[in-house]
């Protein structure tokens, strides 16, 4: 059964912002049989602004599981959030969390942290690799595998409709469905020297210690700060997601075999394709009044043409199955040894959504480009598909999730999927800082509509 839970965190203020005062806040608890949860009250400061009384103070539901508030650091948000799980996820189970709130509000810091030397301060993800990391340790010293457990580490950014390798030069990727339903998110066709076509996917850096993880995880946040500049861009204007697996490197190479042999596939289909459309060009004329006809000069033994390269085509596609089969069997002889492999923690750092501003923000706002604005709508549209889904899926009634309505939901679907049986969390990171109020408003009431959906059941 899914839980979904939503937590509050409120960063500390900065000194720079203190002369700007600070919202007023309050949480409730009711703890009763019939109710679970937290309310949080906010009020502003009208002392360099005025307000209308709508907007001077906000209570939300009973919508939220916890609040951490500003001198907990960042092992009392792990403590809470994230050290409950790693036991189902060393059952191979799927936990999913999210960090949502407006630029600065450190969404950053509480996902993978700055401090990559205090254990104390290490972000979500940091400290989860280091506790899966030590568990892992413990079980290759236990049992003996061929191949050892590792964590997979996948770490990429959502612009638009596409995923950008944050382990691979920010390398493009794009999000598709595939005829099986499945989304796959993969690099363009690349020709390689031998001749060979390869169809890169997101990389999976296999990862054996702790040290390993962070380690990736630097060089990954170090693209991210590149293309933050490069691209006249801010990283609250994408999505970046943290994947981490546990897999062993037999698991790894077995998938890799299935990346080779859909590359494989790509050049043959096309082939299958082309010949069928040039056939079928042939085999057609135009009469004077435009219609199409069957072209009576068509020799029909050239159809042979396209039978040679369907059956090629079938001949590819086979060697796509057997080796996605071989897959299988390589995860269920692991699986066998310890239950652990395949189970997956998820950490998206989310964009802020465009209404999430302040009047300088505003100003800025004006200023953008075309191309900024489209970005800015796209956000919009990730952040409410995603709203959506959360909510869909904990109204037991309702059958269909809207997966398909953004890029983002779609890349996630089969993350919410494994995750069925497990618990996720969404995280909101709001500044208390006066001047924020309206963006902190904002960002409580996102989270309180999904914890509203979760408290009731939809
Ligand atoms: N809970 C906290 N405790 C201490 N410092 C914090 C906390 N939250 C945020 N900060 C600090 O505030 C600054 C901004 O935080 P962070 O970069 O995580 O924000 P963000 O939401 O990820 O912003 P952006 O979306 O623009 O990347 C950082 O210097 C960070 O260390």
């Amino acid at each position: 059964m899914t839980t979904f839970k939503v937590w509050a965190r409120w960063r500390p203020l900065k000194s720079a912002e203190s002369h700007n005062g600070e919202i007023t806040r309050t949480s409730d608890g009711d703890h009763t049989l019939q109710r679970h949860g937290i309310s949080i009250s906010i009020a502003a400061s009208t002392r360099n602004k005025v307000l209308s009384s709508r907007e001077r103070s906000w209570k939300s539901g009973l919508s939220f599981d916890g609040v951490i508030e500003p001198d907990e650091k960042n092992n009392v948000a792990y403590n809470r959030l994230v050290a409950p799980i790693i036991s189902d996820v060393l059952q191979g189970k799927c936990c999913n969390f999210f960090a949502y709130g407006h630029s600065g509000s450190g969404k950053t810091h509480t996902m993978i942290g700055y401090d990559f030397e205090n254990g104390d301060e290490f972000g979500l993800c940091l400290a989860a690799a280091n506790r899966l990391a030590t568990a892992l340790g413990e079980i290759n010293g236990e049992i003996t595998v061929a191949s050892k457990f590792g964590i997979g580490l996948q770490v990429y950014e959502m612009r638009n409709n596409s995923a950008f390798d944050l382990l691979n030069n920010q390398n493009e990727c794009f999000v598709r469905e595939g005829a099986d339903r499945r989304v796959h998110i993969r690099g363009e066709t690349e020709i390689l020297e031998d001749g060979k076509v390869r169809v890169r996917p997101i990389t999976t850096r296999a990862c054996w210690s702790f040290e390993e993880v962070q380690r990736q995880l630097r060089e990954a946040l170090k693209q991210r700060e590149t293309a933050t500049s490069t691209i006249h861009d801010q990283s609250s204007r994408t999505h970046a997601i943290i994947e981490m697996e546990i897999i062993t490197s037999d698991l790894l190479r077995a998938r890799d075999s299935v990346v080779e042999r859909q590359s494989e596939l790509v050049p043959v289909g096309k082939y299958a394709t082309d010949v069928y459309i040039e056939e079928q060009l042939l085999a057609v004329v135009q009469t004077e009044d435009g219609k199409y006809v069957p072209n009576p000069d068509y020799d029909v033994t050239r159809q042979q043409r396209v039978h040679d390269a369907e059956t090629k085509k079938a001949e590819f596609e086979t060697r796509v199955k057997e080796a996605e089969e071989y897959e299988s069997e390589v995860f269920a002889s692991i699986a066998q040894l310890h239950q652990c492999i395949g189970g997956r923690l998820v950490f998206v750092d989310l964009a802020g959504a465009e209404f999430l501003s302040g009047p300088a923000t505003s100003r800025s706002m004006l200023k953008q480009t075309p191309q900024e604005k489209q970005q800015g709508r796209q956000i919009n549209t990730d952040l409410l598909a995603l709203k959506e889904v959360i909510r869909a899926r904990s109204n037991t009634s309702q059958s269909r999730i809207p997966y398909r309505s953004s890029p983002l939901t779609m890349v996630l679907r089969h993350h919410f999927e494994a995750s069925a049986d497990s618990q996720s969390s969404i995280i909101v990171t709001v500044s208390p800082e006066a001047d924020q109020y309206a963006a902190t408003m904002n960002t409580l009431k996102y989270a309180d509509l999904i914890g509203l959906a979760n408290n009731r059941g939809g």
